[in-house]
């Protein structure tokens, strides 16, 4: 495999309605994709790095900078002949896993619809379908939280992730096993809102019978994650502590978490994601796929990721209408609680071409 360039495009895809966590709310969702272009055949990344530094230190103008400045000439230098090629060649750049995850799933993409080899293959898949989870965010009231979980339960999803806060936590939660039982999965996920002093507050969530929570605690207090999972019963989950299997190891070394949320873009691609899986399965800790607002072509690759064996508990893998009235590619839509998971050569989808020109806002070729 030969890589000629890599095209820079921007795209403005609205929200089909405000999403609320605690650390802001999105409305619209200004997205980086890369296509690379081989002399076999092109292939597709997206960088879920946000507008503004919140989740994590990156932002989608950084991460065109970076790409710019730094990881695309890097390739240059070293033409990548595999998908696995690039991360090496990437290693002495720190930081930017988002950036970095987009550019090598590009690459990978390219390389497998080349070779007519699935995402869902290459990762080492073991199902057709997955079970789906969805992410409600923070509500103006918590009638207008149960309205949405009621919408959501109607259209099949099989688990509840509640975005939470200090302030709006225990009450929609109470409310959320009131309305609806205590049967239907219910997770919540705090984006480390807390801190480990707030332990009597999270533990009071412990009568509800929940999945996880998910990173209460600041992404670099791991320490504070085991002293939290020992006066709180309900299982810790992390998510922006987890930037690499190294990551991973360590915080199950330590007890900082007995689950983990796998998301390729915080780790720096598909590769490290899968290897994260399997440090997970070799400690018996369960993963799931977490979600970062992604268009269709990062949620295929998400789908196939989420099925690998070690993924055990339904992820953020939503269909397209959870976020967008129309996808970038044809519409990921749930079926009895479930997405299928594609099977054509590379990520299995690609960008409607009308609709990618109607939404894009900027285009940069960079030539290797
Ligand atoms: O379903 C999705 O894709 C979103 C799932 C979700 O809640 N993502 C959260 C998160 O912290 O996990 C998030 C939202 C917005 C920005 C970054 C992250």
């Amino acid at each position: 495999m030969k890589l000629t360039g890599i095209e820079m495009r921007r795209i403005r895809m609205p929200l089909v309605a405000p999403f609320r966590t605690s650390f802001g709310t999105e409305t619209e969702r200004d997205v980086l994709l890369l296509r690379a272009v081989t002399d076999e055949a092109e292939g597709w990344g997206e960088c879920v790095a946000m507008s503004d530094p919140l989740y994590s230190s990156e932002y989608v103008e950084a991460a065109a900078d970076v790409l710019r400045r730094y990881l695309v000439p890097a390739l240059a230098a070293r033409p990548p002949a595999a998908a696995t090629a690039v991360a090496p060649a990437l290693q002495r750049f720190k930081g930017h896993r988002m950036a970095k995850a987009a550019l090598e799933t590009a690459v990978l993409d390219a390389e497998l619809r080349g070779s007519g080899r699935s995402f869902a293959r290459e990762l080492g898949a073991t199902r057709e379908r997955v079970p789906c989870g969805v992410s409600v965010g923070i509500m103006d009231s918590v009638p207008a939280l149960l309205d949405a979980v009621g919408g959501y339960l109607a259209q099949g999803y099989v688990r509840i992730k509640l975005k939470i806060e200090p302030g709006w936590d225990v009450a929609p939660v109470r409310a959320v096993r009131e309305r609806f039982g205590d049967e239907v999965l219910l997770q919540v996920d705090a984006n480390t809102a807390y801190t480990v002093g707030d332990a009597p507050l999270l533990a009071a969530l412990d009568p509800f019978g929940l999945l996880l929570i998910e990173q209460p605690l600041d992404e670099e207090d791991v320490l504070g994650h085991v002293e939290l999972s020992r006066r709180v019963r309900t299982p810790i989950c992390l998510d922006e502590s987890i930037v690499s299997a190294r990551a991973a190891a360590d915080a199950i070394r330590l007890g900082a978490c007995s689950i983990i949320n796998v998301k390729p873009g915080r780790v720096g691609g598909y590769l490290e994601a899968r290897r994260i899986h399997d440090v997970c399965a070799a400690n018996g800790i369960p993963v799931w796929c977490g979600g970062m607002l992604e268009t269709g072509l990062g949620r295929a690759a998400n789908v196939a990721l989420a099925a690998l064996p070690g993924f055990t508990l339904p992820g953020d893998t939503s269909a397209s209408d959870r976020y967008f009235r129309t996808d970038v590619t044809a519409p990921f839509v749930l079926e009895d609680g479930h997405l299928p998971v594609p099977a054509g050569p590379g990520l299995g989808v690609e960008p409607i071409p009308e609709i990618l020109a109607e939404i894009t806002t900027a285009s940069e070729w960079l030539p290797l």
